[in-house]
C-alpha cells in the first residue's frame, strides 16, 4: 500500500511537474492519490503516446506531403497520359480512316489495274496488228525516203542547172547584145565606108578625068614641044634668027608653066572661098553642115550626144553704126579667136555670116541631162570669155553674147532643122536679157536650172551641217540583229528631208561626193566607236555605201586606214558596200584596193547584186564576204517568176562561192518566208524597221533587248 502510495505520490509530483505546478493540498488523498497516480501514469503514457503520435503525425504529414506531391505528379502524368492517349486514339482513328480510304483506293486501283491489264492485253493484240502494219509502212517510208532523196537531188541538180542557165542566158544575152551592137556599128561603119568609098570613087573618077585631061594636055604640050624642038632645030640649022625664036619659045614655055602654077593656087583659093570664112578663117556654113552630117552618123554609132550652139553678139549693129565696119571686123576676128580658145580641136567653130557664130560639140555623154550639163559648162565658159574687154585698134570695147543650144538626140536628124532650133533658142536667150544661154527644149532648161540650184545648195550643205546618218537594222532568220546599214539624209532648210536618190547622182557628177563620202565614213566610224563601248551594241557590223568615184580615188585605202586608226575602231565591224557597176569601171584597180582593205580587216558587200552582169568570172576574184540582193527583185518575188528565178540563182551563186547573202527591201512575211525557203537567211527592210535617226535607232535596240530579257 505504502509503495502504492509512494508510487502515487511520485505520480502526483511527476504530474505536477509535468503540469508545472506545485502539488496541491488534498492531492494526497489516498484514493484520490492512487487514482491520480494512475491517471498520472496514464497521462504520462498518453502524453508519451501523444508525443509519439505527434512525431508519427509529423512523419505522416511529411509522408502525406510526399504522397500528395507524388500524387500531384502522378495526376499530371495521368493528365498527360490522358492527352497522349486521346492523341493516339485520334491518330488511330485517322489511321483507320486512312486505312479505310486506302483500302477503298486499293480496291479501285486493283479494279483499274484489272481494267488496264485487260486494255494492255487488248493493246498488245492491237499492237501486234499495228506492228505488222508499221513494218509495212516503214518499208514504204524507207522506199519513199529514197525516192524523195532522189527527187531532192534531181531538184537540186535542176535548180543548179536553172541557176547556171540563168547565168549562161544572161551572159549569152549580154554577148548577143554586144554582138548586135557590134553588128549595128559594123552596119553603120560599112555604110559610112561605102559612102566614103563612093565619094572616093567619085573623086577618083573626077581625078582620073582631070588626070586624063592633064595627060592629054601634057601630051599635047610634049607633042608641041617636040614639034618646037624639031622646028627649033630646023630653025637653028637654018639661021641664027631661029635661035632667037627658040629662046622666045622657051620663055613662052616658062610662062605657060607659071600660068599652070597660078591656076593651082587659084583652085586652092577657090576651095577656101567655098568652105571657109574669109574674114575669120573659120569654117563657113557649108563646111559646118558637112561636119554636122558626119557628127550625126558618129553619134548614132556611139550613142553619145552632141550639141549645136548658136552664138550671136549682142548689139553688134551699134558697133558697126558708131565705129564703122572696120571695127566690126576686128571684133569678129577676135571673137573667132576666143571661141577657138574655149573649144577643143575636135570641136567645130564656124561663122555663118554677120555676127553669127556656131560651136558644135560632139562626144558628149550618152545621158541627156549629163550631156545638157556638159553643154552648159562650155556655153558658160564661152559667155565668160566673150564678156572680157576687147582692144579694137586703140579702142577698148565691151561686148556680150547670147547663146541658143540644141542637143543632137531626138531632133529628127536634119542639120538645117537643128540649126533652126539653136537659132530659136538663141532668140529666147536674147529675150531673157542677153549674155545668157538657153536650151531649145524648155523641159531640159527647167531640169538644168533645177540641177544648178540644187548643186549650189549641195555645196553649202556640208558646211551647214545639213547631213545626217540614218540607221537600218539587218536581222537573221531568228530575228536576231547582226548588222546595220548607214544611209545618208539631207535635211535641207527649205526643201525638208531630201532622199539620197535625189542628190547622190548630182554629188557624184559634181565631185561633191568626195567630201560627202568622207563625212559619211567618218560619222560611221564615230558611231562604231560609241557602240564598241556598249555591251549591247559592240557586236554590230556597220555597212557604209561607197560611190564609184570615191572608191577609185588613189588614196582611198589610206583614207579608210587613217579613219580606222584615228577613231580606234575594230575594222572587222566596218563593211563597205560597193555596187557591181562601180567595180566594173576598173576591175583590176578594184581588186587591188579591196585586197589592201581586206588585209587591214575591213569587209565588203556587193550592193544591188543582180542588176549588173553578175559574172562568176570576176566575182570569184573579188575579196567580198556578202552579196546583197537588190530590192527590185525582192519587191515582186512572191508573184513574178523571173524575179524568183533570179533570186534563186543569186542565192545558189552565193552558196557556191561560200558567200553570205542578204536581201534588201523585205516588206512582207511572205517575201521573208520565200527567201528563207530558198536559203537566204539575212534580211533588211521595212518588215523589221525603216532607217531611223540615231536616237530612235538606239531606243529601238534597247527596247528589243528589254523585251528579250523579260
Ligand atoms: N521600198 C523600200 N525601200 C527600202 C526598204 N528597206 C530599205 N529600203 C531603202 O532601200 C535603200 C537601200 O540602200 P541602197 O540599195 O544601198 O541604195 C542607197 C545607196 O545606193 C545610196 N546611198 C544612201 N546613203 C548613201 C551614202 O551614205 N553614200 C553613198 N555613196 N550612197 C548612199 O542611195 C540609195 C538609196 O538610199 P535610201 O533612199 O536611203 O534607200 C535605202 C533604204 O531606205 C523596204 O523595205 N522597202
Amino acid at each position: 500500500m505504502h509503495r502504492v502510495a509512494t508510487e502515487a505520490k511520485k505520480k502526483i509530483y511527476a504530474t505536477a511537474s509535468v503540469l508545472g505546478q506545485q502539488p496541491k493540498k488534498g492531492w494526497l488523498n489516498m484514493k484520490r492519490l492512487s487514482e491520480l497516480a494512475e491517471l498520472g501514469v496514464a497521462n504520462k503514457e498518453l502524453a508519451f503516446q501523444n508525443e509519439e503520435k505527434g512525431k508519427r503525425a509529423a512523419e505522416l504529414a511529411i509522408a502525406n506531403n510526399e504522397l500528395a506531391f507524388q500524387n500531384g505528379e502522378k495526376g499530371k502524368r495521368a493528365a498527360e497520359l490522358v492527352i497522349a492517349n486521346k492523341e493516339l486514339a485520334f491518330q488511330n482513328e485517322e489511321k483507320e480512316k486512312r486505312a479505310a480510304e486506302l483500302d477503298i483506293a486499293n480496291k479501285e486501283l486493283a479494279f483499274q489495274n484489272q481494267e488496264k491489264e485487260k486494255r494492255v492485253a487488248e493493246l498488245v493484240t492491237a499492237n501486234k496488228g499495228l506492228a505488222v502494219h508499221n513494218e509495212e509502212k516503214e518499208k514504204r517510208a524507207a522506199e519513199l525516203a529514197i525516192a524523195n532523196k532522189e527527187l531532192a537531188f534531181q531538184n537540186e541538180e535542176k535548180e543548179k542547172r536553172a541557176a547556171e542557165l540563168v547565168i549562161a542566158n544572161k551572159e549569152l544575152a549580154f554577148q548577143n547584145e554586144e554582138k548586135e551592137k557590134r553588128a549595128a556599128e559594123l552596119v553603120i561603119a560599112n555604110k559610112e565606108l561605102a559612102f566614103q568609098n563612093q565619094e572616093k570613087e567619085k573623086r577618083a573618077a573626077e581625078l582620073a578625068i582631070a588626070n586624063k585631061e592633064l595627060a592629054f594636055q601634057n601630051e599635047e604640050k610634049e607633042k608641041r614641044a617636040a614639034e618646037l624642038v624639031i622646028a627649033n632645030q630646023e630653025l637653028a640649022f637654018q639661021n641664027g634668027e631661029k635661035e632667037k625664036r627658040v629662046a622666045e619659045l622657051v620663055i613662052a614655055n616658062q610662062e605657060l608653066a607659071f600660068q599652070n602654077e597660078e591656076k593651082g593656087i587659084l583652085a586652092t583659093e577657090l576651095n577656101n572661098l567655098a568652105f571657109y570664112d574669109t574674114l575669120t578663117g573659120l569654117p563657113n556654113r557649108r563646111l559646118l553642115l558637112d561636119r554636122l552630117h558626119h557628127a550625126f552618123a558618129s553619134s548614132e554609132r556611139s550613142g553619145q550626144d552632141g550639141v549645136l550652139m548658136f552664138i550671136d553678139l549682142d548689139k553688134f549693129k551699134d558697133l558697126n553704126d558708131t565705129l564703122g565696119h572696120n571695127f566690126g571686123d576686128l571684133l569678129l576676128q577676135q571673137t573667132a579667136q576666143r571661141l577657138k580658145a574655149c573649144t577643143r580641136d575636135s570641136d567645130t567653130v564656124a561663122r555663118l555670116g554677120g555676127d553669127e557664130f556656131v560651136v558644135m560639140l560632139a562626144d558628149l555623154s550618152k545621158q541627156p541631162i549629163e550631156a545638157g550639163l556638159q553643154a552648159k559648162a562650155v556655153g558658160d565658159k564661152i559667155l565668160a570669155m566673150l564678156n572680157q574687154p576687147y582692144l579694137l585698134a586703140t579702142h577698148e570695147y565691151h561686148s556680150t553674147a547670147s547663146i541658143g543650144a540644141a542637143l543632137f538626140k531626138n531632133h529628127g536628124r536634119s542639120a538645117e532643122e537643128l540649126l533652126k532650133r539653136a537659132d530659136i533658142a538663141m532668140y529666147q536667150a536674147k529675150k531673157a536679157g542677153r549674155d545668157t544661154l538657153r536650151f531649145f527644149n524648155p523641159r531640159m532648161q527647167e531640169v538644168i536650172n533645177a540641177r544648178i540650184s540644187l548643186e549650189g545648195d549641195l555645196r553649202k550643205a556640208l558646211e551647214g551641217l545639213q547631213f545626217r546618218l540614218y540607221y537600218q537594222i539587218q536581222v537573221d532568220s531568228s530575228h536576231h540583229r547582226f548588222g546595220v546599214e548607214a544611209l545618208i539624209r539631207w535635211i535641207h532648210p527649205d526643201r525638208g528631208l531630201v532622199n539620197p536618190a535625189q542628190f547622190i547622182p548630182l554629188a557624184e557628177e559634181s565631185g561633191l561626193i568626195l567630201p560627202i563620202g568622207h563625212w559619211v565614213l567618218e560619222t560611221a566610224c564615230i558611231q562604231l566607236k560609241l557602240w564598241q563601248e556598249d555591251v549591247l551594241m559592240r557586236d554590230l557590223v556597220l555597212a557604209v555605201n561607197i560611190s564609184a568615184v570615191q572608191f577609185h580615188q588613189v588614196d582611198f585605202v589610206a583614207q579608210v586606214q587613217s579613219l580606222v586608226q584615228h577613231h580606234a575602231i575594230n575594222p572587222a565591224r566596218l563593211k563597205l558596200e560597193i555596187t557591181e557597176s562601180s567595180l566594173l569601171k576598173n576591175i583590176e584597180n578594184a581588186i587591188t584596193t579591196m585586197t589592201a582593205l581586206k588585209d587591214i580587216g575591213v569587209g565588203f558587200s556587193l550592193d544591188d547584186f543582180g542588176t549588173g552582169y553578175s559574172s562568176l568570172q570576176y566575182l570569184k576574184r573579188l575579196p567580198i564576204s556578202q552579196l546583197k540582193i537588190d530590192q527590185s527583185f525582192v519587191r515582186d518575188i512572191v508573184t513574178d517568176s523571173s524575179d524568183k528565178a533570179i533570186v534563186c540563182a543569186i542565192i545558189a551563186m552565193a552558196h557556191s562561192l561560200n558567200l553570205d547573202v542578204i536581201a534588201e527591201g523585205v516588206e512582207t512575211e511572205e517575201q521573208r518566208q520565200f527567201l528563207l525557203d530558198k536559203g537566204c537567211s539575212h534580211y533588211q527592210g521595212h518588215l523589221f524597221s525603216k532607217p531611223l535617226p540615231i536616237t530612235e535607232f538606239d531606243a529601238l535596240l534597247s527596247q528589243v533587248e528589254r523585251l528579250k530579257n523579260e
